[in-house]
């Protein structure tokens, strides 16, 4: 039985900042949810306003239906990791041993996580000695103890090498795949696009996006279509004349918008031009989502996801 993170109508207000404005989303058992937005957008504030650590102003986080501060055994249901500081002076294991004491699991979990999150070697050396690569696993190692079905973490890849985000992605999907609600927050989408199943995009604490990860790939129209062919010039004039833009030649390869790229190796086939090349612009993504955090207009994916409405950005 999977638990659903359902942000609805969030509002809050530090002062004059508006940091999070009637935010509603939902985070589904058994998918990765990205939850992207620049500095500053309001990802921990809503992050905290789920966990009860921050009182909104107005609407509700529920987890599995309930408010966190009502969940029967929150410890055992929702495993959050904010941020990987710690006490300098105790070692990965006492971190640990103490997360899991308060939350009521048996302390053979604490050898498990720490395997699960690839820290055995180092259970008993001082925090205070890890690299923020170290910190962020043994942060995530204190989200698991109690095997909760959602897993809120903000911010989990940030200072991990290569190997390390591989290692996350896995881990993370494995967890999704197990029914569980994984929730992570990011400013970077290149950072988590290959983790993320669904993207929840703000800015200034508003929704800029919700979809899936391919819905935003489609999402603003713009994605660019790499092509390189036998006969460039007869498959520029072909692409041209079926609607799509051509913008001009990088090394061997024509670079096309306004046409998906299964129609781009139709109109070829039909032409009777063999295709060298076909892919899609690398970082298409990413300019999707800059311009959603730009601020530059969007379109709402699609509905393959239950998702509110889009609320765009009704100020600039
Ligand atoms: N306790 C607080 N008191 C005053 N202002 C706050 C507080 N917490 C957050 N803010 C403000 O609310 C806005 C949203 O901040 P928040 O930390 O939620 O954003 P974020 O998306 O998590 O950013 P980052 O990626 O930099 O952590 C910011 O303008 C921030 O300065």
């Amino acid at each position: 039985m999977g638990h659903a993170v359902r942000i609805d109508g969030l509002t809050k207000s530090f002062g004059q900042v508006r940091a999070v404005n009637s935010l509603s989303f939902t985070a589904e058992p058994g998918r990765v949810t990205g939850f992207l937005g620049p500095n500053g957008s309001g990802k921990t504030t809503t992050l905290a306003m789920t966990l009860g650590l921050v009182r909104p102003d107005s609407g509700t986080a529920t987890i599995g239906g309930v408010a966190y501060r009502d969940l029967e055994r929150p410890g055992l249901t929702v495993g959050a990791s904010f941020s990987a500081d710690f006490h300098a002076a105790h070692t990965g294991r006492a971190h640990l041993d103490i997360a899991r004491r308060a939350i009521g699991v048996p302390a053979p979990r604490v050898d498990e996580v720490l395997e699960l999150v690839g820290m055995s070697d180092a259970a008993d050396r001082k925090t205070g000695g890890y690299s923020l690569g170290m910190r962020q696993r043994l942060a995530l190692g204190a989200a698991l103890l109690g095997d909760p079905e959602v897993i809120l973490l903000d911010e989990p890849i940030n200072g991990l090498d290569p190997e390390g985000i591989r290692w996350i992605r896995v881990l993370l999907r494995h967890l999704a795949s197990s029914g569980k609600t994984v929730l992570l927050s990011s400013h970077l989408l290149s950072e988590v696009q290959q983790t993320v199943d669904d993207v929840v995009v703000i800015r200034r604490g508003e929704i800029a996006f919700t979809g899936t990860l391919a819905e935003l790939q489609r999402g603003n129209g713009e994605r660019t279509v790499l092509v390189a062919a036998a006969d460039q010039a007869g498959l520029g004039h072909a692409l041209v004349a079926a609607g799509a833009q051509v913008h001009g030649v990088r090394g061997d390869t024509m670079r096309v918008t306004g046409i998906e790229p299964d129609t781009v190796g139709v109109i070829a086939l039909a032409a009777a031009i063999p295709l060298i090349h076909l892919s899609i612009e690398e970082g298409g993504l990413e300019q999707s989502f800059l311009d959603l955090i730009d601020g530059v207009d969007s379109h709402h994916g699609g509905s393959a996801v239950d998702q509110p409405p889009l609320s765009e950005g009704a100020h600039s």
